[in-house]
């Protein structure tokens, strides 16, 4: 077996440094055999609190805990050499104060050994952007559709309909610049209003259900593959996985009945 060459991870900074250039791609995964594969044409890779409802079933992100994303994060770094890693900070461990995040966040870097958190909020979130990358700790900011808010916002629901509230997102966005955030994931926003931002800031925005004006974009791993039987209208489906682990496991199951499984070439003699 040949010695796999070291590759340097793309580095926060070289996101930062991607505005207005080629596209920003990205996905989320949480398992190590899938990142491994999105590694190949990731540039950064979201071990997102999605996980929470994706891979543990719950109904919102708000129940996802630290170590819980720790987890999950230790086997996407395991499983990748190229992207950089972003591990989400779960809700609860990073909004009370800015040291109560530093030492949420720092557990986290030490423990998977990702290069940046993500965390939602806009200007209530500045002085803690600034607290963390002033001592080393890259931050990737996130507004528009903030899930971790889903209970004061009544539900998932797209942002900037009314253009009464765009100013406040203007806000958000010049906040977190301003603080320090390498990158800005916008989620569920209007086309003019991400369009807007993202020529407004000048750090790259990743976009969500925020349209193709943004310097990049995000999705769940198993929206668009096809594993979602229900996905937000922003997903765009590219695979059928759902009704291909469904045909393998109906063909297993008939196998299994008939005993042509285990065949010939799976006993040992
Ligand atoms: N699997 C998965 N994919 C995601 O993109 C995702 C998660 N989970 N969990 C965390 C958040 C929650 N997200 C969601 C979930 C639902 C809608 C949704 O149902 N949106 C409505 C639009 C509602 C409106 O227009 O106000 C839709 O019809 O798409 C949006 C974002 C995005 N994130
Ligand atoms: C959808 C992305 C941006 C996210 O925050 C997540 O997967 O948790
Ligand atoms: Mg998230």
């Amino acid at each position: 077996m040949s010695a796999q060459k070291p590759v340097r991870r793309i580095t926060a900074p070289q996101i930062a440094k991607r505005k207005g250039g080629e596209p920003i791609v990205s996905l989320t995964s949480y398992h190590a055999h899938t990142a491994a594969i999105v590694d190949k044409y990731a540039d950064f890779i979201l071990v997102g609190d999605s996980l929470g409802m994706v891979m543990h079933g719950m109904e919102s992100t708000v129940g996802v805990s630290l170590d819980l994303m720790i987890m999950h994060g230790k086997a996407v770094v395991r499983g990748t050499r190229q992207a950089l890693v972003v591990v989400d900070m779960p809700f609860g461990t990073y909004e009370e104060s800015p040291s109560e995040a530093f030492r949420n966040a720092a557990r986290v870097m030490k423990e998977t050994q990702c290069g940046a958190v993500k965390l939602e909020g806009g200007v209530r979130m500045a002085e803690t952007i600034r607290f963390l990358t002033e001592r080393g700790i890259p931050v990737m900011a996130h507004i528009g559709l903030t899930p971790q808010s889903v209970h004061v916002m009544g539900g998932f629901k797209t942002q900037g309909r009314e253009q009464d509230d765009w100013e406040q997102h203007f806000e958000d966005a010049r906040a977190v610049t301003e603080a320090g955030a390498f990158a800005l994931v916008l989620e569920g926003m209007v086309e003019p209003l991400a369009a807007q931002i993202t020529k407004d800031i000048p750090i790259p925005t990743i976009g969500i259900g925020a349209s193709a004006t943004c310097d990049g974009q995000i999705l769940v791993l198993e929206d668009m593959l096809g594993l979602n039987p229900a996905p937000p209208k922003f997903v765009k489906v590219y695979g059928n996985l759902g009704g291909q682990i469904e045909a393998a496991v109906k063909a297993y199951s008939d196998d299994v009945k008939e005993r042509s499984f285990p065949g010939e070439k799976q006993v040992y003699r």
